[in-house]
């Protein structure tokens, strides 16, 4: 059988990437998926307020809902200071397996930590798992239909503090209506949204930021 989208993915990182040089990774995999093959990464347009968000956050531990071959994984880590960590949730095995290469092609394996598994599974084990205390910043960008339930269990696990960030990716396209009301209407929450494209496209997306009040 032929090869994956992800693999492909991988193969153009490799042709087109320096090793240990984590921006020519996003821009190989930025090239590839506007010009070759499309693929849901957050990409060019919302990646840049994702980086925006991230270094005004600054955060020590870090959490993504949602690797996939881990282009917002490398945009992440590269930008987080010494010392700070990256934890970040995969379901699919073959998605996993292919973001391992890319993170570590672009050198950030020391700073990144991926955990394969159902992020309503894995959120409740991550204190004792992994020794965390609170999550500073979480990146949500699996499935839509997720995105309150482990809202609700980041907060039930006492894993944000006050001031913690979430940003959800794709409120818009595909949507996630739901998880707008919640952190809109819920007065734990002060909400905002950054108007932006779905990645590679003329679509309308964008990303959500809420900040946690305690
Ligand atoms: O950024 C994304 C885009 C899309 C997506 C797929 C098909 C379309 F037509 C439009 C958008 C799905 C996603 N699933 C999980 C995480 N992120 C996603
Ligand atoms: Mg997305």
């Amino acid at each position: 059988t032929g090869s994956s989208r992800p693999q492909r993915m991988l193969k153009a990182v490799q042709k087109n990437a320096t090793k240990g040089d984590p921006q020519s990774v996003i821009s190989a995999i930025d090239h590839y998926c506007r010009h070759k093959e499309w693929a849901m990464n957050v990409g060019d347009d919302k990646g840049l307020i994702l980086d925006s968000v991230l270094t005004e956050v600054n955060p020590s531990t870090a959490l993504e809902l949602g690797t996939y071959c881990g282009y917002s994984t490398v945009r992440i880590a590269r930008l987080l200071s010494p010392g700070s960590k990256l934890f970040t949730v995969e379901f699919n095995p073959a998605f996993a397996e292919v973001a391992r290469q890319i993170i570590a092609y672009a050198g950030l394996q020391d700073k990144v930590t991926l955990v394969e598994g159902s992020s309503g599974d894995l959120i409740p084990k991550m204190k004792e798992q992994f020794g965390i205390k609170y999550f500073d910043f979480v990146f949500l960008d699996h499935w839509k239909d997720r995105y309150v339930p482990d809202t609700k269990l980041l907060e039930d696990c006492g894993l944000l503090k006050k001031g913690s960030v979430l940003l959800a990716d794709n409120v818009i396209c595909p949507g996630a209506p739901e998880y707008l009301k919640y952190v809109r209407n819920s007065p734990r929450y002060e909400s905002r949204y950054y108007k932006s494209n779905l990645e590679y496209t003329k679509v309308e997306d964008g990303l959500e930021k809420s900040v946690f009040l305690g």
